[in-house]
């Protein structure tokens, strides 16, 4: 097996010259000044140990990999009861998709597209203003990442506020079926605050440390979810994570992962190792790509798909 360090180095050395970087997002406007030449990777690995190679400190727009932390602090609020509101099932349609919720009655087809995380944020809400659950979340995402220097970047919040008509009309369609409880611009102002929270790959790779460990956190050492709930949450992230990109991740990568428009992507080698990777460019569906590429690599490097060597 090669030295950890010595892949991330090379991996990144492979990333800065890379000339093919994808697109970043341009629909919040905010994310359309990101520099596409950034690339940052962080590992922690089971016992604690922390590699990190390139812009692995610079703090980036999480956006949907939010989802992954705010559907753990749902399920910690009500439970199996969730999924009475939405999916376990990947949608094989885009992140912002709303066709699906036509046809299945408002009820999202899982917690990591946008309808089943605006679900999953009006679940929070409840019981708080607007202002105290985003104070919650970013609580979560501080204790997690055992960093309380962690913030909301309010430009990025902004944008979205301002531009973010699909997701209002995402969750207008769900209020039709009540399945948003609170006034839609209550559910997405939290929701766009959540996307807006600023990690680097260091942070993110500790603050989804949990799911690596068994719901344990490795250098925390609080039980954050049972070992049951961590298994669940990384089934969904493979199946779901990459929304129509779910299949293609697994089958190039083989582990659970999340990715985010903002071109961030927390993967999770359960038992082994929790992994941030970032570089703002995305895909065709959205999801970044030297970011999947670096993952591709260093899953075979290490032999970490789940699906075997
Ligand atoms: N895929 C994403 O990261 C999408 C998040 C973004 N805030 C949105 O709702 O459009």
């Amino acid at each position: 097996m090669p030295e950890l360090q010595t892949v991330l180095d090379e991996i990144a050395a492979e990333a800065r010259a890379a000339t093919e970087r994808g697109k970043v997002a341009a629909y919040i406007p905010e994310l359309a000044k990101v520099d596409p030449g950034q690339f940052g990777i962080a590992v922690l690995t089971h016992d604690g140990a922390l590699f990190t190679a390139g812009d692995a400190d610079l703090p980036f727009s999480i956006q949907s990999v939010s989802k992954v932390f705010t559907l753990t602090l749902a399920l910690g609020q009500v439970g199996d009861t969730l999924w009475n509101r939405v999916g376990r099932e990947p949608s094989g349609n885009p992140f912002n998709s709303i066709v699906q919720l036509e046809y299945e009655h408002g009820i999202p087809r899982n917690p990591l597209i946008n309808a089943g995380a605006l679900v999953v944020t009006d679940v929070i809400l409840a019981g708080y203003k607007p202002r105290e659950a985003i104070g919650l979340i970013l609580r979560f995402m501080r204790s997690l990442a055992d960093d309380e220097s962690i913030v909301i970047d309010m430009d990025v919040a902004r944008s979205e506020q301002e531009t973010g008509f699909r997701n209002r009309a995402l969750a207008n369609y769900m209020k039709a079926y009540d399945n948003i409880r609170h006034p839609v611009e209550m559910t997405t102002g939290v929701y766009f605050h959540q996307c807006a929270i600023a990690m680097s790959c260091r942070q993110l790779a500790v603050a989804g440390s949990f799911l690596a460990g068994q719901g344990r956190h490795p250098l925390t050492g609080q039980k954050v979810v049972s070992a049951e709930r961590a298994r669940r949450i990384n089934a969904l992230m493979l199946t779901c994570g990459h929304y129509d990109g779910s299949g293609d991740f697994a089958f190039r990568v083989g582990i659970p992962g999340k990715s985010g428009v903002g071109g961030g992507i927390l993967a999770i080698v359960p038992g082994k190792a929790s992994i941030a990777v970032w570089s703002p460019g995305l895909n065709k569906v959205g999801n970044s790509l030297l970011g999947s590429r670096a993952l591709e690599r260093l899953a075979r490097a290490m032999d970490w798909s789940i699906f075997g060597p």
